[in-house]
């Protein structure tokens, strides 16, 4: 397990190096492992710049992820590759970006629960995948299906949004005894998408999802949801707010998709809105940076040392410097929240924002992955006198998502490919001081 977020000087768990008085106080002389669960739609991305006509021309909603039968797939795969539009083919999917991005930024273990393809050509979508997903990512565990895996148009408008346009496939069949019980009760999260839950008739990726969270909700595995866009939120926030309640811990999603479920524009009030269903919000505002709201027991809240910021909620940064934690673990509940702009105001050149959100949401993953790995291999330490959701501070893991959030727009595929550099080579090496 690498060490998250702050990068200056220690890359590694100190756990890793322990010397001899390990055995004294009788910890295992090999750290335990630690692993995450993600259920997830096996997509390719296909990305193509495009203008708006062509959108308007195929029955596309910019920004929008909708999902198209096999005629308009094969009208428009026909038309991009025929115009020489389609810049490249990437392993996809929210979750599966995710759960890249997480092996690949901590060295640990992702178990994935999708489907994969009985039979697979060398150079076939499926084969594609396969190769763009980290060795980290455990594949063990991928259901095998008779059709195709599902593709992703990713088109891209000048004004720099991105709408989907979805083949399915064969990416919801997922079935519930694909999930194996014993590895989600063991795993430092389980996190999935919302757009598992539109999957149709004799799909069944909605239920082996449910069932992972019976499983997860009674291990006390914390479960995590990412909302995928605004579009299928504001069909039902009802729905969805109730969902939340019952089912999970933490919340990922962008503004929009904050405003669809709350009714809120303010990305900081939506997500304070939003803690009244689920304990952790981490809440991406594209150019503005990204917010973060949760819950610490008053005993254990520490102050910033940042100034203070008032926005819709008056000095909202007050407790930044503490860790997050589940509203029933404290006796005395405080909302905290944290923001910060986006690392080095953004870069020069954005290649391609899709991801992201994927990408901020992996680095929380990695920052919770690692709490619960120090809490397994050094139980005794002072960090797990109370029960924390991460092992940094509300503060550390917006700058950590917020950097590998810029990773991401820096090049074109939303899975990082390669974790972030040893030591920040750029004048803002002071960025994880401030
Ligand atoms: N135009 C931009 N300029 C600077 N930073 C940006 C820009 N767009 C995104 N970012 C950074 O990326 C983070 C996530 O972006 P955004 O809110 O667009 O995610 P998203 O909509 O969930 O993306 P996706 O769904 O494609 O993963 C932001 O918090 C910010 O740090
Ligand atoms: N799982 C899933 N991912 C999607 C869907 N629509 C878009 N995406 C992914 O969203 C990612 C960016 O967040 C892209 O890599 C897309 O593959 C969908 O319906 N399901």
């Amino acid at each position: 397990m690498k060490f998250p977020g702050q990068r200056k000087h220690k890359h590694y768990f100190p756990v890793d190096a322990r010397d001899l008085r390990s055995k004294e106080v009788g910890l295992p002389s090999r750290p335990v492992r630690s692993h995450i669960c993600g259920i997830a739609q096996t997509l390719v991305d296909i990305e193509a710049h495009v203008d708006d006509d062509l959108l308007a021309r195929h029955q596309l909603v910019k920004g929008n992820s909708l999902l198209i039968d096999d005629a308009a797939a094969n009208a428009l795969y026909a038309e991009l590759k025929q115009q020489g539009k389609i810049v490249e083919e990437h392993a996809g999917g929210t979750i599966g970006n995710t759960l890249h991005n997480f092996a690949t930024l901590s060295d640990e273990r992702a178990v994935l629960f999708a489907v994969m393809e009985r039979q697979i050509e060398i150079g076939s979508y499926a084969y594609k995948y396969l190769s763009n997903t980290s060795s980290k990512v455990d594949v063990n565990q991928l259901q095998p299906v008779d059709g195709p895996i599902g593709r992703c148009f990713t088109l891209i408008t000048p004004c720099g949004e991105r709408s989907f346009a979805i083949s399915k496939g064969a990416m919801d069949k997922l079935e519930p005894e694909a999930i194996k019980p014993e590895l989600v009760a063991s795993a430092g999260a389980l996190v999935f998408a919302s757009y598992l839950m539109r999957s149709g008739d004799g799909d069944n990726i909605d239920q082996a999802a449910l069932r992972a969270m019976a499983v997860a909700h009674e291990a006390q595995v914390p479960v995590v949801l990412t909302l995928g866009t605004r579009f299928l939120i504001e069909q039902d926030p009802a729905f969805w707010q109730d969902f939340i309640q019952q089912h999970v811990t933490v919340l990922a999603m962008n503004e929009e998709e904050a405003e669809a479920l709350t009714g809120e524009s303010d990305p900081l009030k939506a997500a304070e809105i939003a803690l009244q269903w689920c304990d952790l919000v981490l809440c991406t505002a594209g150019p503005e940076g990204l917010y973060m709201a949760g819950y610490c027991e008053e005993s254990q809240l520490r102050e910033t040392e940042h100034e203070l910021r008032s926005g819709a909620i008056g000095e909202f940064n007050r407790y930044e410097f503490s860790r997050p934690m589940r509203r029933d673990a404290c006796d005395t509940p405080v909302k905290v929240y944290s923001y910060i702009a986006p690392y080095l105001g953004g870069p020069v050149e954005i290649l391609n924002t899709n991801g992201a959100g994927d990408g901020a949401l992996a680095a929380l993953l990695h920052d919770m992955a690692a709490n619960r790995y120090h809490r397994i291999n050094v139980p005794n330490s002072a960090k797990h006198a109370v029960s924390s959701l991460s092992y940094s501070s509300f503060s550390q893991i917006c700058k950590y998502a917020n950097r590998v959030s810029y990773e991401v727009l820096v090049q074109h595929s939303p899975r990082l490919s390669r974790g972030l550099p040893e030591r920040e080579e750029s004048l803002e090496e002071g960025y994880w001081d401030r």
